[in-house]
């Protein structure tokens, strides 16, 4: 970052922008910043030991009007009525009951029309805005960013220093543009995008950037296709990734429980309209990706990098020059028990998972809808559509979608983070082989043992109707024509 005198007269980049106005004081002598913070959001994972922190100090929370709480990980998909059975996760929830209780802090409990995954209950109740700095003990905070917000993942220890002080000191960061542009064919997705950035950039390619991601092909994304972008940025090992607000964001926003209203709306508005990267600011470096050619996108190893389309066979190894990433390819083909050169769409599965805070907004569950209606799963499939929240829930209940999953085969459940990573009973057996549409596919990342492909809601929809990883392209060869997909927007 720049010092701050010349902060007004260069041109700057939108995170430039945001991190600027939150600067409560600049760090010396490499220390870092202290950047304000306006939004905390908690989960039942990350937060006891920061309670606990609070407690023995003898500290208030600082400002519980910017903190608010949901319970995800550990929440059961059934029979949210009864007493949780598992123990650790009873435990954990019922720790986040009374820690809210004593400090003041709204929390959304099952059964709570906005209970469920953190990163759907910000958006929808439109705590996440324009402009604002959000946090949550939880890696996947990047998500906010699609709202031109500045938003990281950070760890309990800092949990505990915003509840305390809702400051935080954060290192200055570099800037990274993704541009995307052109035209996405029907049936590929904004996840497809963001697998192909990850596959090209790597794991550990964002690393010390924020992301902007720009190009006419992002600007045509709905705010949940933009959402689901900023997810996966930190899978890519950047600190965040944004999207600047413009009509898209503001339309989203408009209405909701905590947007500003009246005269306040139009005074946000002017604001936003402020923070778009100025013409002629730079970044720290530049990817850039064609929207055009972009196929249906999957992951065949156990990384969110290792990627292919899905009209491409499985990798091999022997094909890779970097020796590091030659062996991770080995021991990821022997873990998924894939060998290369098997087309990926004869690979079988036998689990389906529609869900995650990538991919468990109502349009991705409309956009999976359109696709199975009508139809039968395969034999020998089982599919888990898991809502990101209840208030999802309700809506896709009000459409019918529920009942196209339910015919379909698929089992319809309660909210939360699921088989994302089986914190509950959902989770794979060892052996079993998920396409899933959540953001990792570490070893075990969905039940030890269990095997991992990464796809769009699309993706696994077709996957369900056909028993091997297929996109709608395969359901219908003029697809790629003709197919109007809500899931393309
Ligand atoms: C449990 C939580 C700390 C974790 C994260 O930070 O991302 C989880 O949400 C995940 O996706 O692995
Ligand atoms: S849905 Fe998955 S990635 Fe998202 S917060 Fe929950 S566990 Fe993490």
């Amino acid at each position: 970052m720049n010092d701050a005198s010349t902060l007004s007269e260069r041109p700057r980049t939108l995170a430039e922008k945001v991190w600027d106005k939150h600067l409560v004081a600049k760090g010396e002598n490499g220390t870092p910043d202290l950047i304000y913070i306006d939004l905390h959001l908690v989960h039942e994972v990350t937060s006891p030991q920061a309670f606990d922190g609070l407690r023995l100090a003898g500290r208030p929370l600082r400002r519980p009007d910017l903190t608010i709480a949901t319970e995800d990980h550990n929440t059961p998909t059934l029979a949210i009525d009864r007493p949780i059975a598992d123990l650790t996760s009873r435990t954990q929830i019922e720790t986040l009951r009374r820690n809210c209780e004593e400090f003041g802090v709204r929390l959304h409990s099952l059964g709570d029309i906005e209970q469920g995954i953190v990163h759907v209950v910000g958006p929808q109740l439109g705590l996440t805005q324009p402009g604002i700095t959000v946090v949550c003990g939880d890696s996947h905070t990047s998500t906010h960013g699609a709202f031109g917000a500045m938003a990281f993942g950070i760890g309990t220890s800092e949990v505990e220093h915003v509840m305390a002080t809702q400051t935080l000191p954060l290192k200055a960061f570099k800037t990274m543009a993704i541009t995307v542009d052109g035209t996405l064919r029907p049936g590929v997705t904004a996840k497809d995008i963001i697998l192909a950035v990850i596959a090209k950039i790597g794991t550990g390619g964002g690393q010390g950037y924020v992301l902007e991601y720009r190009g006419s092909a992002i600007r045509s994304l709905s705010m949940e296709g933009r959402m689901t972008i900023c997810n996966m940025s930190i899978e890519a090992g950047a600190r965040a990734g944004m999207v600047a607000p413009d009509q898209i964001t503001y339309d989203y926003l408009k209405g909701r429980a905590h947007a500003p209203a009246g005269q306040d709306w139009d005074d946000a508005v002017a604001y936003w309209d402020t923070l778009a990267t100025d013409d002629g600011a730079t970044f720290d470096a530049e990817v850039i990706l064609d929207a055009d050619t972009l196929e249906p996108f999957v992951t065949w190893g156990t990384n969110p990098g290792q990627g292919v389309s899905l009209s491409e066979p499985v990798p091999n190894p022997a094909d890779i020059s970097d020796a590091n990433e030659r062996s991770a390819a080995e021991r990821a083909l022997e873990y998924m028990d894939l060998v290369a050169g098997t087309p990926m769409k004869d690979i079988r599965v036998d689990t389906v998972f529609l869900g995650s805070c990538t991919n468990s907004r109502v349009e991705d569950l409309r956009a999976a809808a359109e696709i199975i209606k009508g139809k039968k799963m395969a034999d020998g499939i089982r599919m888990l559509v898991v809502p990101g929240s209840a208030r999802v829930r309700l809506e896709a209940e009000a459409e019918g979608l529920d009942k196209i999953f339910t015919d379909f085969g698929a089992e319809w459940r309660f909210a939360g983070c699921s088989m994302c990573l089986g914190m509950n009973p959902d989770q794979l057996a060892p052996g079993e082989r998920c396409a899933s549409t959540s953001n990792r596919n570490f070893e075990g990342r969905q039940g030890k043992g269990g095997r991992t492909h990464l796809v769009s809601p699309l993706v696994a929809a077709a996957t369900a109707i056909r028993g091997t990883l297929s996109s709608p392209w395969d359901l219908d060869p003029t697809a790629k024509n003709d197919l109007t997909l809500d899931g393309a927007k």
